[in-house]
């Protein structure tokens, strides 16, 4: 099977500095990809240069079997964009906004008309498509922004942070909608820095640190190698932490100190939490959880994803 995205060594550099530093990436046809990663790591550069809206510097770059230096138009074609900003017509409204974008890829207005019309129903947005853009939510104007990526039938639909700034609830919407594409057969790409999303929607990932690739896997077994089954959160009195991380040796196989709670990585957290009871600590608030990604990412970065 031919992968649909194909880089090896893929470089990004704005003058001296670089943002992509030599990535090695293959998305297949009905994947949903993902790269996971903070503000800066490089994602979005990456996201572009797929996208064929920004030349790579270095390395190679295939895009549905093609090379954005080449043939940037042909491929841009056959891709759904959503980019990290909602940038639609506030002038036109719902509806239009499909039917206009549908014609720079020359689709007849007929066909337009009723593209927009399914998709409309798609993101739950008919009752709206005669209104103005303006007045909708910010998750209405998302989930316009995926309808209107979807509008040419692409063969690889790119998501530029598809939630960053919604609220839970609009959130989850967004998610039910491309979990539904993702079911059609749709191949998605994302970038996201919410460990949730990318577990709830990413069959595979890599987690970006710093321009580069420090992890690839399906988000199970990225958990599995890079974390424990179980995690306790503490959280002691601000001055009580120190003396209290000092106390905990022993009980995880791994203890993670951060600035407002300790982490204890173990098999079983209950019986973590009750030797931590046993040696009479008392925190102030304790959690056992499931390992996430976030967990991932403190265990090969050192760093929490969302500052
Ligand atoms: N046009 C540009 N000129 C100079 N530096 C840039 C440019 N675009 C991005 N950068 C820098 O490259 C680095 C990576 O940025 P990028 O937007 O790719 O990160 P990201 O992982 O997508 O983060 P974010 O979530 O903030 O978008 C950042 O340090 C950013 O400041």
């Amino acid at each position: 099977m031919t992968a649909l995205i194909h880089a090896r060594g893929l470089i990004k550099r704005f003058g001296d500095f670089t943002a992509v530093d030599g990535i090695d990436v293959d998305v297949q046809p009905g994947e949903a990809f993902g790269f996971l990663g903070p503000n800066g790591a490089g994602k979005s550069s990456t996201m572009r240069m797929i996208g064929c809206v920004s030349p790579p510097t270095g390395g190679v770059l295939r895009i549905l079997g093609m090379d954005p230096r080449r043939d940037g138009p042909a491929i841009r074609a056959r891709l759904g964009v959503c980019p990290q900003l909602d940038n639609l017509d506030v002038e036109l409204t719902v509806r239009e906004n499909l039917t206009t974008y549908a014609r720079f890829f020359g689709i007849p207005r007929p066909t337009a008309r009723r593209r927009a019309a399914e998709l409309l129903e798609f993101v739950q947005l008919t009752e709206r498509a005669g209104s103005k853009v303006e007045p909708l939510s910010g998750g209405m104007k998302r989930r316009l922004t995926i309808a209107r990526a979807l509008v040419n039938e692409p063969d690889l639909v790119l998501l530029d942070e598809p939630t960053t700034g919604l609220d839970p609830q609009a959130r989850h919407l967004v998610w039910e909608r491309l979990f539904r594409l993702k079911q059609q057969g749709v191949t998605l790409v994302l970038t996201t820095h919410y460990m949730d999303e990318a577990e709830q929607l990413c069959d595979r990932l890599v987690v970006m640190d710093g321009g580069r690739i420090v992890a690839e896997g399906s988000p199970r077994a990225l958990i599995e190698r890079h974390s424990t089954r179980e995690v306790v959160e503490l959280r002691f009195a601000a001055e009580d932490q120190g003396v209290f991380a000092g106390k905990l040796a022993g009980i995880a196989d791994r203890t993670e100190v951060l600035p407002d709670r300790v982490l204890l990585y173990v098999s079983d957290g209950d019986d973590a939490l009750a030797e931590v009871h046993r040696r009479a600590l008392n925190p102030a608030s304790a959690l056992v959880r499931r390992s996430s990604l976030e967990d991932v990412f403190l265990h090969l970065t050192g760093r929490t994803l969302v500052d």
